[in-house]
């Protein structure tokens, strides 16, 4: 199978170094000291399921000279999205698939609008990796599981292939029929997890195990369940207890992506999660009091120390 990687970082410098070993063609996208690294001294992945060195790897930083492919790992920052989107329009024919493991639910409508709603595949990403340095990428923990699937819920050639693929590289994969409320379940623990983790700078442990911190992290959770089924989305009414009952088995040092990236100064993306709840409350009536509190502090932050 050919796969473009829209952005080599912690998802897709991860996933796609997997997929590449397995003997798939993977045509990388990156840019910077990251792309030079890449070019001359392959991709390293350190990882506690074994690390891998691909010394030559295809890579670029024009999307442009890849050519079509089959499918595209839709892996950068939310505020990159659409420019990336942009950049990615000459990787597809017909039938090629666009599946983003970004985090949020914005992020298909925007591909949708910019690629056409056929080329997008829903997905949901589960790992914590990041770049350690140019050229490597490093996995914390065992997690690393993809879930994706057709908005219709149909089992297209495109899906059977890429999951195929994903098995190929030892990715611990799951094909979903209702990716929508699949990507809206990771949301919810998502907002929580990381509105909570970036205002207390502190990993979930002592967070889950406060009474007042432990009662804000489910109201946080549930507002984003609010706002999801006041649009449609059938998540059960009492899904932030669900919810805190799973914080509750996760690692007291589990954080997240956001946490992380405020302890490095760099950019966040809490406009595309809080903030995004925020947003849908307003336009549903549904109020977010709680996620208002974790987008409108975090926003000191938000452009990053060298914002
Ligand atoms: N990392 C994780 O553990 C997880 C991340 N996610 C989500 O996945 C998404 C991606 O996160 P992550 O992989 O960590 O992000 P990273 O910042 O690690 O990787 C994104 C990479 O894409 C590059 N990039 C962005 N735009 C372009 C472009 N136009 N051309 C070339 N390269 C480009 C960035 O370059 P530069 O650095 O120069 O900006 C960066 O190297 C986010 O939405 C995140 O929330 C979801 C689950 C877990
Ligand atoms: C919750 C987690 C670690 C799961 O992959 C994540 O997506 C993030 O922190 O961005």
């Amino acid at each position: 199978m050919r796969i473009a990687v829209m952005g080599t970082g912690g998802i897709g410098g991860y996933f796609g170094a997997r997929l590449a070993h397995a003997g798939h063609e993977v045509a990388f996208v990156a840019r910077g000291a990251h792309l030079e690294a890449l070019r001359t001294s392959g991709l390293r992945v350190e990882s506690p399921l074994g690390d891998l060195h691909l010394p030559r790897v295809e890579v670029t930083a024009e999307p442009a000279e890849i050519g079509t492919v089959d499918l595209v790992l839709f892996g950068v920052k939310l505020w990159d999205t659409v420019q990336a989107a942009e950049s990615v329009k000459p990787l597809i024919k017909n039938g090629t698939g666009v599946v983003s493991f970004q985090n949020g639910v914005v992020k298909d409508d925007i591909l949708r609008e910019i690629l056409g709603p056929e080329a997008v595949v829903g997905g949901a990403s589960y790992i914590a990796s990041t770049i350690a340095g140019p050229g490597l990428i490093r996995h914390t923990g065992t997690l690393q599981k993809l879930v994706f699937g057709e908005y219709d819920g149909t089992l297209t050639p495109r899906v059977r292939r890429f999951r195929d693929a994903c098995h190929d590289g030892g990715i611990d994969v799951e094909v979903s029929d209702r990716i929508e409320q699949v990507i809206w379940e990771k949301f919810v623990f998502l907002v929580g997890l990381s509105g909570t983790t970036g205002l207390a700078r502190s990993p979930i442990g002592p967070i889950r195990d406060h009474e007042r911190s432990r009662a804000f992290l489910h109201d946080v959770m549930d507002e984003v369940v609010r706002v999801a089924r006041a649009q449609g989305v059938p998540l059960p009414a009492d899904y932030a207890d669900d919810r805190l009952a799973f914080v509750d088995t996760v690692s007291a040092e589990m954080t997240s992506s956001l946490h992380n990236d405020l302890e490095r100064g760099n950019r966040l993306e809490v406009a595309w999660l809080s903030g995004d709840v925020v947003e849908r409350g307003a336009r549903l009536g549904v109020p977010t009091p709680c996620n208002r509190a974790i987008n409108d502090i975090l926003s000191v932050h938000s452009e990053g120390r060298a914002g």
